[in-house]
């Protein structure tokens, strides 16, 4: 060895029979003749599908609905819906998410002239009813009512063109915020309808165009040939996931999400296979994979993507359970350094917890990272928000626990009651985070400063630096990785931005 060389090259550091994880290494800075801002993080999440941004909300039911998978498409990342519900359901939440262009937060009900609203509950979550002329969606804009109004309504009974509010005016549904904004201006109207061909998509008011104005302003996001946003959606791997399939590619799924915890099977080679066959178009992303002789099965059955990490999730015991899996950082590294020959964007799944761990996702060989406890305490994740020792939270769940397995629609498990159910992950809550609208573009400038540290300009140039040799790293002791963290202070603030 050259008495000059210092750290190690990836090659040699993951070649020495350990499993490490992204808080095991470090990378070494390199040289830096860029700023910030040249730092560009456009990648793809498989073979057909490019994003701006390297960030994917997992497929679970606890992460990823439609308001989760527009957000996303809104900051040029992509999200996977889940599929722990029925087919049609799961198809609805993918034809919801593409129905607008601006990332707001409704689940719109609609409502006829001629009717009353008798409760609350009739609003659902949102703040309007919208009114058309038969009650359906696919029908002409005459009006709203607001739960303000109604609230005030003396007499109950009355219908609701009695006292909704009349207007049929829309704006077109892919208007950006920005048009809705100045349209809204213009006419002077606080609320306005979402039209598309003849369908009403939804209502949106200044409100909500007033709140996403305050989060770092918007790029163009995902948006795909149809001009819809592009959104992936999970399916497994059982004969009837074919029926599921069939109604995701009918609401336009851009990608599907093969979704497992051990993805080299003769069952998924066999989907892979048949997904290529009759849907050509697209894309399909195998796993969950590890090591380099899984990647190579799914490469060769055709996968456009290939999701890595087994047991690295926040929520997972699968490790612990089965004694399968491998350390994180380890596993990105090794399926990359094959999925690579082949042009396959791998795509870092699980045991993201800060900025630093996407870097090193990234710089490993990743072309995104799919989190999921990371997202779960978003404004846009599914679920409320609810109250555990002073702290507001949202639940999130492993989709190999006890309680996502037993939901209602599980074929997997219900299917056969004679099956005894093992669970391979946890039922847990994570803080209230605010809107991935703001937390995400945050995290985005850091990775990007990480960036910079290590000299690479883009994903490509990080790639290239670690098969060349050029980027070096280390493995941390114990004792290094508590001096890398805050420390010997009686109290500290932790605040990101
Ligand atoms: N990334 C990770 O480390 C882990 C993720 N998970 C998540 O939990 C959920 C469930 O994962 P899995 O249990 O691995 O789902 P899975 O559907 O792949 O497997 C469930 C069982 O069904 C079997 N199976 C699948 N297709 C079959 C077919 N056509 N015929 C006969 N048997 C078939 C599998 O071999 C397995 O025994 C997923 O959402 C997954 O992402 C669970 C554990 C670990
Ligand atoms: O062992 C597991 N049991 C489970 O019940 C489970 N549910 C999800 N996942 C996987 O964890 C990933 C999300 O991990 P993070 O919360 O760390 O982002 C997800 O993206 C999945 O890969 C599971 N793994
Ligand atoms: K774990």
């Amino acid at each position: 060895m050259a008495t000059s060389e210092d750290g190690f090259a990836a090659e040699r550091l993951f070649n020495q029979g350990f499993s490490y994880t992204y808080d095991d290494v470090i990378f070494l800075p390199h040289y830096i003749d860029f700023p910030t801002e040249s730092v560009q993080l456009a990648t793809r999440l498989s073979r057909n599908v490019p994003l701006s941004i390297p960030c994917v909300s997992s497929p679970m039911d606890t992460v990823t609905e439609s308001h989760m998978a527009a957000a996303m498409a809104a900051l040029g990342g992509i999200g996977i819906i889940h599929s722990n519900l029925n087919p049609s359901d799961q198809a609805a939440l993918v034809r919801s998410a593409k129905a607008r262009r601006v990332p707001i937060l409704s689940n719109p009900v609609f409502t006829s002239p001629s009717a009353r609203i008798e409760s609350m509950e009739d609003f659902g979550s949102n703040p309007y009813v919208l009114v058309t002329e038969s009650g359906a969606a696919k029908s002409k804009l005459v009006g709203y009512v607001s739960r303000a109004d109604w609230l005030k309504l003396p007499n109950k009974e009355v219908k609701i063109y009695d006292y909704m509010v009349n207007s049929s005016d829309f704006v077109p549904w892919d208007y950006d915020l920005e048009r809705i904004g100045s349209y809204m201006d213009e006419k002077g109207k606080d609320v306005i309808g979402m039209v598309k061909d003849d369908e009403v998509v939804d209502l949106i008011s200044t409100e909500e165009v007033e709140r996403i104005k305050t989060y770092p302003k918007l790029g163009a996001g995902t948006v795909g040939p149809d001009g819809t946003w592009m959104v992936g959606a999970a399916a497994g791997t059982r004969e009837q996931d074919k029926e599921r399939l069939e109604y995701l590619v009918k609401a336009g799924i851009n990608a599907v999400v093969l979704d497992s915890s051990q993805g080299n099977s003769i069952y998924q080679i066999e989907m892979i296979k048949y997904i290529k066959l009759t849907y050509p178009e697209l894309d399909v992303v195998g796993g969950n994979v590890v090591t380099i002789n899984q990647a190579q099965n799914l490469i060769q059955a055709g996968v456009d993507g290939l999701r890595v990490g087994m047991g690295s999730g926040s929520i997972c015991t699968t490790q612990e359970v089965c004694a399968v899996g491998r350390g994180q950082a380890t596993a990105v590294y090794k399926v990359a350094s094959i999925a690579s020959q082949s042009g396959v964007p791998v795509i870092a799944d699980g045991g993201i917890s800060f900025s630093g761990h996407v870097v090193k996702a990234l710089a490993l060989g990743a072309s995104t990272v799919m989190m999921g406890s990371f997202l779960a305490g978003s404004t846009e994740a599914p679920g409320a928000y609810e109250y555990q020792n002073g702290h507001r939270v949202k639940k999130y769940r492993g989709m190999g626990s006890l309680e996502a397995m037993t939901k209602g629609s599980d074929a997997r498990y219900l299917g056969d009651k004679a099956k005894l159910k093992i669970a391979q992950g946890v039922v847990g809550a994570v803080a209230d985070k605010g809107s991935v609208l703001k937390f995400i573009p945050y995290t985005m400038q850091a990775v990007k400063q990480g960036f910079q540290d290590l000299g690479a300009s883009s994903l490509q140039s990080a790639h290239d630096l670690l098969r060349s040799r050029v980027l070096r790293l280390e493995v941390r002791t114990g004792a290094a990785q508590v001096e890398g963290g805050v420390h010997g202070l009686i109290s500290y603030e932790k605040k990101a931005f």
